[in-house]
């Protein structure tokens, strides 16, 4: 590609890597510290979240009850019993292998349930019900998730990226759209690079891009899937404190991360799992206080 692609907010472009950032960000994910270090702390003015301050209230967001789920012989989810609250950010832990992906995937219906219940915002998705597997739109409005990959459009702009399934989901003009994404990308820092191809942006750009399109459809539940294991370590920092400004929106979540040091600051239900299913979990403090040998160990290794 030749030349830098029109801005379609009318901002002036900029080189793709320019630094600093723009300052039309109320999220602003600074640049890694010197060393590489990733820390997430939690900043001086922290206000404890509602669910921080007042626990579960209401019926869990996300409810799985007894999720099994087999490919072919494999059983990689053995029993699965896990509530989710509104506000409640549950991080996942555990070696290779274990089924944390596959519980994410469960919760969106990318994958269906062998047997068990799934209830997602009231509805049953579970083995028994009846709801197509993995584009149900009803789900997608619901339930937003950010891969590792990234999973970016390439032929299409950050703001394209956002603006599309702000169309295809949820039926907005292409106006409308655009004008929801344009904002978006601003909340995530990036409404400066809204004319730039994937290709154009940092691996942490396009998985910002990627959880601004998550944010855009206005989700009860972001998933997020190890969406820092393919960056490159100096881009780690960036995305992880766009997702703990999530968390600290008030955004239900659920992560998938070998990150220990996030998982810590932001985890209020940490759970280890092993062989498809939940050996341990617990809250805050879970990292210096669990008891398993193999979540200790485990915890030991990746910190
Ligand atoms: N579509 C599939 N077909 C067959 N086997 C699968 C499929 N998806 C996952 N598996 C298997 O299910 C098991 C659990 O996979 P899953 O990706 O959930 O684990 P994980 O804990 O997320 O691992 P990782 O940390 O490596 O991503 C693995 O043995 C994997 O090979």
């Amino acid at each position: 590609m030749t030349g830098t692609p029109p801005h379609p907010t009318g901002q002036p472009d900029v080189d793709a890597f320019a630094k600093p950032e723009t300052p039309d960000t109320e999220v602003t994910p600074e640049a890694a510290p010197a060393g590489g270090a990733i820390a997430v702390e939690r900043p001086a003015h922290h206000t404890p979240s509602a669910f921080e301050k007042n626990g579960p209230t209401g019926d869990p967001v996300v409810k799985l009850a007894g999720i099994r789920k087999s490919f072919g012989d494999l059983e990689v989810l053995k029993g699965i019993d896990l509530n989710i609250y509104q506000g409640e950010h549950v991080v996942l832990i555990g070696p290779s292998g274990s089924g944390k992906s596959t519980v994410l995937r469960t919760i969106n219906l990318l994958e269906k349930p062998t047997s068990g219940s799934l209830v997602v915002d009231g509805h049953e998705y579970g083995a028994g019900s009846t709801a197509p597997r993995g584009n149900s739109l009803q789900l997608r409005r619901t339930v937003g998730m950010v891969f590792q990959q990234f999973n970016l459009f390439p032929h299409l702009t950050a703001l394209d990226n956002v603006a599309l399934p702000l169309r295809s989901v949820r039926g907005l003009s292409r106006r409308d759209a655009e004008a929801r994404a344009a904002e978006e990308l601003r909340r995530v820092g990036l409404l400066i690079r809204a004319g730039h191809y994937p290709s154009q942006l940092s691996g942490g750009q396009q998985q910002r891009v990627a959880i601004a399109r998550a944010l855009a459809l206005d989700p009860k539940v972001m998933l997020f899937d190890e969406p820092t294991s393919a960056l490159d370590p100096e881009l780690v920092g960036e995305v992880l404190r766009t997702m703990q400004a999530v968390a600290e929106s008030g955004m239900t979540m659920v992560v998938v991360t070998h990150e220990i040091g996030f998982a810590r600051e932001v985890g209020d239900l940490n759970v280890f799992m092993e062989d498809g299913v939940v050996v341990e979990s617990g809250g805050r403090g879970f990292y210096e206080n669990c008891t398993s040998p193999r979540a200790i160990e485990f915890i030991k290794a990746v910190k």
